[in-house]
């Protein structure tokens, strides 16, 4: 499945040119790094300069120069322009500076380049298979490698909070498998970033010239789900041990693709249950900065505003936890409050328009509160413990809002997940001031921690599935489970905050920092393969590692995880790929 660490050279491919094709690959392009004996193998002696570089020093210079550019869509772009000459220096380079990478090759900047992803294209990558290809969506995947581990697929319904963008979500799935690469260690020539392009109801870019998708309205009802068929079935026949994972499709096909798939198809959705496990882990992480055990979820009370997808599967998520830590399932429901654009939801609602389902079971009774209650009215009669945020609407968490969750609670816990920054519903500076800095906040873009005049520093926390995909991912591919159940996601988020030490809690931190997400993508992948293997979703070979104990699963993930380094390049007469 991946390159294992292990492996000592990379054997390139019998039909690659020897010469300046290698140097013009950036699968297998070394620049400055490759040694003397290599250039007389490959072909390259006297076409690149004589000086020999390490690797290390490669990457001082890249970094410098990204540094000196200003405008963060320039370093996304640059970034971009690396990986295109030299992927393995693109890796190392984020797998070195994730913490200054990730709001660059991930969100905010990421959105930018979504949203001007037809002026900023210079090399496709990943596959794009179109309402056109219908017919021939699985021939056409035999135009790509053998060998795939994970897909991340989206049709770019709804990039980020920047709605439908069309085909030019591209970069939303490639920017999700950079962090597979460099977050879970797979092997970058084992992932693959795909854009179904369905259409796009996005009339700018049906009106725009350069819009590299096919300029038409989305398909939809039984013609766009058989076209989803049409793709999963293609994957499955092409790529029958790859997981397949959905991104940033819009709420009313998301739910019911996830449910017609999860069952049979290794799959997750990422925005409905890898964004509930980060959710849930951060949750658990605020009981213990409140000086308490992950079980004090069930005291707790949820103000959710927005019932699209990622509000719908971090409610049910939670829900399945306030449960399973002793809660009735009506007791579990009765501690959420969600909201959408037309205020509180309940039983006076249409709980069948299309999306709602899961919605359903948290409509509060019409006793309660009037259908429609606005947010603030909400608080003042709920009054919730954690307010979360998955809008999409800037400035949703109104000074009066985030003064209200202050005056009800001690520390109250403040969530404003949406992505990019600009639909951040507060920011840290806005939380912090209005609480007096006593808010345990977590965004799904980054902040700045926020130091208050008294000196005491509230704590910009970034809540992003980021923590968990590449590590489910990771996981599940390495338990060999054909599905991905709720209990590998439990575990999942219950692994996050298992990484903090005491000291970090007390400083209101609730996400380890993502300069760690190698360990943290192990340690989850460790606790996906154990949930796996006591729900009997693991063959002997994977059984017999877990009976070894945790150490013994240590070794096996970490043995699997790809290093950006390079690697002594061969020809060989066949291909070991
Ligand atoms: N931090 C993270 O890791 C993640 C963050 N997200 C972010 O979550 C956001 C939502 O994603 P998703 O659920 O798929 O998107 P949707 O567009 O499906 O959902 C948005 C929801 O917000 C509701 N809404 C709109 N205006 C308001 C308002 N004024 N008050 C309350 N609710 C409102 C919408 O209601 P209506 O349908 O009536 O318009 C809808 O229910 C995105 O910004 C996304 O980037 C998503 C996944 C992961
Ligand atoms: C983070 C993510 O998946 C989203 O905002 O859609
Ligand atoms: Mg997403």
């Amino acid at each position: 499945m991946h390159r294992r660490a292990t492996d000592d050279v990379v054997v390139m491919h019998p039909d690659t040119s020897r010469g300046i094709e290698v140097l013009h690959n950036p699968v297998y392009n070394k620049g400055t790094s490759f040694t003397a004996s290599e250039r007389e193998r490959l072909g390259v002696r006297g076409l690149v300069p004589p000086r020999f570089f390490p690797i290390g020093q490669q990457a001082t210079k890249i970094w410098a120069q990204n540094q000196s550019l200003e405008r963060p869509l320039d370093k996304w772009q640059h970034l971009q322009d690396l990986k295109d000459r030299n992927e393995t220096l693109f890796y190392r380079l984020v797998h070195d500076h994730i913490e200054e990478l990730a709001p660059i090759i991930y969100t905010p900047t990421v959105g930018d380049a979504c949203l001007n992803f037809s002026k900023l294209l210079r090399r496709a990558r990943g596959m794009y298979f179109s309402v056109d290809d219908r017919g021939d969506i699985n021939s056409m995947m035999f135009n790509w490698k053998r060998s795939v581990s994970v897909i991340v697929v989206t049709d770019g319904s709804r990039i980020l909070g920047l709605g439908d963008l069309g085909t030019n979500g591209m970069g939303i799935s490639q920017g999700k498998v950079d962090l597979y690469v460099a977050g879970g260690g797979f092997d970058p020539q084992h992932v693959l970033p795909v854009v179904l392009d369905v259409g796009t109801n996005n009339e700018d870019l049906l009106n725009d010239p350069y819009y590299l998708g096919v300029p038409r309205k989305r398909l939809e009802g039984e013609e766009y789900y058989a076209f989803i068929e049409e793709f999963i079935r293609g994957v499955r026949n092409r790529w029958p041990n790859a997981l397949i994972q959905f991104e940033d499709f819009q709420t009313k096909h998301a739910n019911k693709i996830l449910q017609r798939y999860r069952n049979d198809v290794l799959c997750f959705n990422d925005d409905i249950q890898g964004t509930a496990a980060v959710v849930l882990a951060g949750l658990y992480g605020a009981m213990k900065c409140l000086g308490g055990h992950r079980k004090d979820i069930v005291k707790q009370t949820f103000v959710m505003c927005g019932a699209g997808s990622a509000g719908s599967g971090i409610a049910s998520f939670i829900h399945q936890a306030l449960v399973a830590n002793g809660l009735s399932e009506d007791e579990a429901y009765q501690r959420f409050y969600i909201i959408d654009k037309d205020g509180l939801i309940t039983h006076d609602r249409n709980l069948d328009a299309p999306g709602m389902e899961p919605i359903r079971p948290f409509a509060r009774a019409r006793s309660d509160l009037p259908d429609g209650t606005r947010l603030l009215d909400v608080i003042e009669k709920a009054r919730p413990t954690t307010l979360m945020g998955v809008s999409t609407v800037s400035g949703l968490f109104t000074r009066e809002v985030l003064q209200k969750m202050g005056e009800i609670n001690e520390r109250p816990i403040i969530m404003p997940l949406s992505n990019p920054t600009s639909r951040a519903e507060c920011t840290a500076q806005q939380a912090a001031e209005a609480t007096g800095g006593r808010a345990i906040f977590s965004a799904g873009s980054p902040f700045e921690d926020v130091e208050m005049p008294n000196g005491h520093v509230m704590k910009a926390n970034q809540g992003n599935n980021f923590y968990v995909f590449p590590g489910v991912g990771l996981g599940a591919l390495l338990s060999k489970s054909s599905v991905i159940s709720d209990g590998m996601l439990q575990a999942a988020a219950m692994a996050v905050p298992a990484m903090l030490t005491r000291e970090q809690h007390e400083s209101g931190t609730i996400f380890p920092r993502i300069n760690r997400i190698r360990d943290i993508s192990a340690y989850v992948a460790i606790k996906v393969i154990e949930a796996a293997a006591r729900e009997g979703r693991v063959p002997e070979d994977i059984r017999k590692i877990v009976s070894k104990g945790e150490e013994a699963l240590r070794e096996y993930v970490y043995s699997t995880m790809w290093i950006p380094n390079y690697r002594p390049t061969v020809f060989s007469c066949s291909s070991r790929k």
